[in-house]
């Protein structure tokens, strides 16, 4: 892998997990690109497939999961939907740093912070495990904490905010170029979420990285992303650079995600949320378009055929009542 930010080409992606009605998709036929040296926003309610697709990254999709179309190309370690065993060991955590949604819970509560630090730099043969403790110490002092007490830690030790930083030092410390963050400030208050947010932009630019932010909040991403992909029901359903998605929206979805946020809309009395829930696994439409029975731009059309990603201007967008717009 060399030593710069990778490009990351998602194409055709379908993931499906086994059910009693069968095996279903929880993403389905997504192509998305991540450019070298940008960030990349996935927003969407839960339940849209954000952390499926962002495990279908390291191929670390589990049982009664699988990754059933599609390729996931990075460049440096080619088509990661082929590689098994060592091999995708090996590029997990050196190649791909990567924080865990549940990074509070991610933690082995039987060692300390800094053992298993050690147990990391070990499996993937790090030799300078003495630069590699000071690494990790300087990562945990930018995010406010007292590197070497956190080593000495437990996980029982540590409030859930401080575990998800040192989710986040985990991801970073083995100088991975890939860098994919699911969720990582949900547990903190807003100041220290616009602190981290802060130095994930700083490490980012300063390491030459490539990263995906995972979150359902649209804040998050308009605070840190170059470009944004919005998923509705396994499906992405509009992506763009993020000033002019969020300035401009064009998928009523994406409308609809900006209209429900008062720090965006700029008014509380203003937000609206979205009617309605978001579709589960089994209650997602299986043709036409999953977003239909939310939408205030419904068509006849949009029952039966699901609309394909298609480019319009600097976004991608699968609308049926967007594209009839763009080309009437
Ligand atoms: N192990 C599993 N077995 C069966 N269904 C699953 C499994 N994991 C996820 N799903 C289903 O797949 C769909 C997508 O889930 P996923 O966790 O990827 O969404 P998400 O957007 O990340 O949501 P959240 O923010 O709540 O985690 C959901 O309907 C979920 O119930």
């Amino acid at each position: 892998m060399p030593e710069q930010a990778p490009g990351v080409r998602i194409d055709g992606l379908t993931v499906v997990y086994k059910t009693a009605a069968g095996e279903l998709p929880a993403v389905r036929d997504i192509s998305l690109t991540l450019e070298p040296g940008t960030i990349t926003g996935i927003v969407g309610e839960s339940g849209s497939g954000k952390s499926t697709l962002a495990l279908s990254l390291l191929n670390a999709v589990q049982p009664p999961g699988r990754i059933a179309a599609g390729s996931v190309e990075i460049d440096g370690l080619g088509d990661v939907v082929g590689l098994r065993g060592e091999e995708l060991r090996k590029a997990r955590g050196r190649h791909v740093g990567y924080v865990f949604q549940a990074a509070q819970n991610s933690l082995n509560p039987l060692k300390t912070v800094g053992k298993q630090l050690l147990d990391l730099g070990r499996s993937h043969g790090v030799e300078d495990l003495r630069g590699l403790v000071r690494e990790a110490k300087e990562l945990l002092g930018r995010m406010g904490l007292d590197g070497a007490r956190v080593l000495d830690s437990h996980q029982h030790e540590l409030s859930g905010g401080m575990r998800q930083r040192v989710g986040i030092m985990l991801a970073l410390v083995l100088n991975a170029h890939l860098v994919v963050l699911d969720e990582p400030t949900t547990a903190l208050d807003m100041i220290t979420q616009a602190n981290i947010l802060k130095i994930v932009r700083e490490v980012h630019a300063e390491r030459g990285l490539t990263t995906l932010v995972i979150t359902h909040d649209i804040g998050v991403v308009a605070e840190v992303a170059d470009r944004l992909a919005v998923m509705y029901g396994g499906r992405l359903v509009e992506q763009g650079p993020t000033r002019e998605v969020l300035g401009a929206p064009s998928h009523p979805y994406t409308r609809g995600l900006i209209k429900a946020i008062p720090r965006l809309v700029g008014d509380i009395d203003e937000a609206q949320a979205l009617p309605g829930r978001p579709p589960t696994l089994t209650s997602v439409p299986d043709q036409g378009c999953v977003f239909r029975d939310r939408c205030p731009l419904r068509m006849d059309v949009c029952d039966t055929v699901d609309p394909a990603a298609v480019p319009l201007g600097s976004r991608i967008v699968a609308c049926h009542a967007v594209n009839v717009k763009e080309h009437a």
